[in-house]
């Protein structure tokens, strides 16, 4: 559904983007990471051709993203200050069900599940940042995109509201949308999704974090009691990590007779895999950050 290969963004001398490309497929959620300043929104701004790019191209469902027939497929959850104050929600939602040809019953139907029809025919001046993020989001989902992009969704959302939405991207996602959202909220994103891009360094890492299923992550030295345990745990999730580690990922009830099978010296960490998105980005960003302002001391 979205192919992107080989964009490269610079503003200046300052690179943003170095020949990124990935895919996500019908049915896809994958989920846009990094720091602030990382390129996120950049990335996302091309995709949606509001930015172009120096270097390489985007297709969407088979059609350059510079056709004007792409709009037919995709939607871009735009941030808040793409909304015009003095107009009501209502006026943003019935624009995008013209242009989209939706029966206002169907538009009626989806403020109702979203919950925004007491403020939906109030002006926008008057909506809190969490009340803008919600209409933002039914305008996007509105037209039943093939493509949904979203720029921060999480921004202002109380933690019902990130259930809520959280539901919904998945129930679309269920039906063949292909979704890609960029966002800080790393306990939420592991609940969303396995297939995560971070961007580091103006490049994009492709981590594919199945962890869900399970409740712990250990990290475990290579050893013959190692092998023993695997095969007698064999819905555990295991990777390689090196020449003498492996990462196990492994259920509740599991965890603590896999841990008598083996030496408690071989177990190197053992974390809640709740956890273990807040870790993986510690080691991607955080650990280097710190390096770089002690050089800086
Ligand atoms: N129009 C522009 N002109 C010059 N520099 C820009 C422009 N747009 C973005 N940048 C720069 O590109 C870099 C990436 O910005 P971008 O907004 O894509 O980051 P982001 O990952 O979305 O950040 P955040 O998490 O803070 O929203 C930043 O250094 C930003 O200053």
């Amino acid at each position: 559904m979205l192919e992107v290969r080989d964009i490269s963004k610079r503003y200046g001398n300052h690179q943003v983007l170095s020949y990124v490309s990935f895919e996500v497929k019908a049915g896809e959620l994958a989920a846009l990471v990094g720091p602030n300043g990382a390129g996120k929104s950049t990335l996302l701004n091309i995709l949606a051709n509001l930015e172009k790019p120096d270097t390489g191209h985007v297709a969407i469902n088979g059609l350059s993203n510079q056709s004007q027939e792409i709009f037919q497929d995709l939607t871009f959850m735009l941030s808040a200050e793409s909304l015009y104050p003095q107009l009501t929600g209502y006026d943003h939602l019935s624009y995008v069900a013209k242009l989209h040809q939706i029966p206002k019953q169907k538009m009626k139907e989806l403020v109702e599940r979203v919950g925004i029809g007491h403020y939906v025919k109030k002006r926008v001046a008057s909506y809190s940042m969490g009340m803008k993020q919600k209409l933002l989001f039914t305008m996007a989902i509105l037209p039943r995109p093939k493509l949904l992009l979203l720029d921060e969704p999480h921004v202002g959302l109380d933690p019902t509201n990130i259930i809520q939405q959280r539901e919904m991207l998945l129930e679309l996602q269920e039906k063949g949308t292909a979704i890609l959202l960029s966002s800080h909220h790393l306990s939420e994103i592991e609940k969303l999704t396995h297939q995560i891009y971070f961007l580091k360094d103006t490049q994009l890492i492709e981590k594919e974090v199945r962890t869900m299923a399970y409740d712990y992550q250990l990290l475990v030295e290579d050893c013959p009691d190692l092998m023993q345990a695997l095969n007698l745990f064999p819905t555990m999730l295991v990777q390689q990590v090196d020449q003498t580690m492996r990462e196990v990922f492994i259920a509740e009830e599991n965890i603590l007779p896999f841990l008598q099978k083996i030496p408690v010296s071989k177990v190197k960490s053992l974390s809640k895999t709740s956890e273990y998105m807040e870790g993986l980005y510690r080691t991607l960003y955080v650990a280097e950050r710190r390096n770089s302002d002690e050089t800086m001391v």
